[in-house]
């Protein structure tokens, strides 16, 4: 079985060597990149072969399109021609629906949209997948399989990718703004940054691995680290105030509404 990727960006890189360290042999994986610079950097790492969209889309049974949605009408007007029914592409675009897809292709070519996110670099991405019309339960598990390799899988119904695009895909993002605020706060308390780095991560990690591991609620979790009039009262008190869980609904109400605005092209 080949696999292409077309678009091999910062989440077209991430599929890839995800592929790669669950031993996908780079023979049966091509690239497709418009970048000449790019393409170049990536033969160089991976050893894996750049080749036209054109024939990447020709010779490969899975077609991962990992272009930004803005390209995405450009690159499958491109590729059209070459597709066969039975084919599958997965489309790991934000917004981009299946019917738009199936719309820009010949009637038969199977279509999963998949939210994935960055994480998968370390293998524990999250991606969430949905079929589109002419997809069956073999392509569905190879399009499962094909993002098992970088992580977690869920199935879901596509009306759901749009918030789930809002809570996972973006999600990292919102994480990462919250370690940065966490460390700044430590250098403003007289931490050297070094100290307040390794404070900061450390806690991350170790706060996911509670969540996970004892499947407990957050809220529970939370009330036992909260001594009466304590530190953290008096820090969640701020919390509050400055009304951050009215903060990240909104957020996410607003990455939710952009997935859909891609959907439109804007
Ligand atoms: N970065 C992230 O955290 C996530 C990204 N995505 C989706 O992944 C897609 C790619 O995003 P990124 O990797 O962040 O963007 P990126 O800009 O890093 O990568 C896009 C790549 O596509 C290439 N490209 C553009 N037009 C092309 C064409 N006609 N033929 C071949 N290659 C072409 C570009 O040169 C670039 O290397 C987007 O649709 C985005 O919504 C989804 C979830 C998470
Ligand atoms: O910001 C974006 O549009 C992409 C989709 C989800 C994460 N990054």
């Amino acid at each position: 079985m080949t696999t292409a990727i077309i678009g091999a960006g910062v989440m077209g890189e991430t599929l890839l060597s995800g592929l790669v360290r669950a031993g996908r042999r780079v023979d049966n994986l091509l690239v497709g990149e418009k970048r000449p610079e790019r393409a170049q950097e990536l033969e160089e790492r991976y050893g894996v072969s750049v080749v036209s969209n054109v024939e990447a889309a020709r010779k490969a049974d899975t077609v991962a399109l990992v272009v930004k949605p803005q390209d995405m009408a450009a690159v499958l007007e491109e590729i059209a021609p070459e597709l066969r029914p039975g084919q599958l592409l997965v489309s790991l675009a934000a917004g981009i629906t299946t019917s738009f897809i199936e719309s820009h292709v010949p009637e038969g070519v199977a279509v999963v949209r998949v939210m994935p996110n960055t994480p998968a670099l370390v293998d524990e991405g999250m991606a969430a997948i949905s079929p589109g019309s002419h997809c069956d339960e073999a392509h569905l598990a190879e399009a499962e399989s094909l993002m098992a390799s970088t992580g977690r899988v869920l199935r879901i119904p596509e009306k759901q990718q749009d918030a789930v695009t809002a809570i996972s895909g973006s999600g990292p993002a919102y994480i990462f703004f919250v370690v940065e605020s966490m460390i700044e706060a430590g250098v403003h308390l007289g931490l050297p940054r070094a100290t307040a780095t390794e404070l900061v991560v450390q806690t991350l990690v170790g706060s996911a691995r509670m969540l996970r591991e004892t499947g407990t609620h957050p809220a529970v979790l939370r009330e036992q680290v909260t001594s009466p009039a304590g530190t953290t009262a008096a820090a969640l008190r701020e919390l509050e105030i400055h009304r951050v869980r009215a903060a990240f609904l909104a957020a996410m109400e607003a990455a939710r509404d952009r997935s859909r605005a891609l959907a439109e092209g804007s």
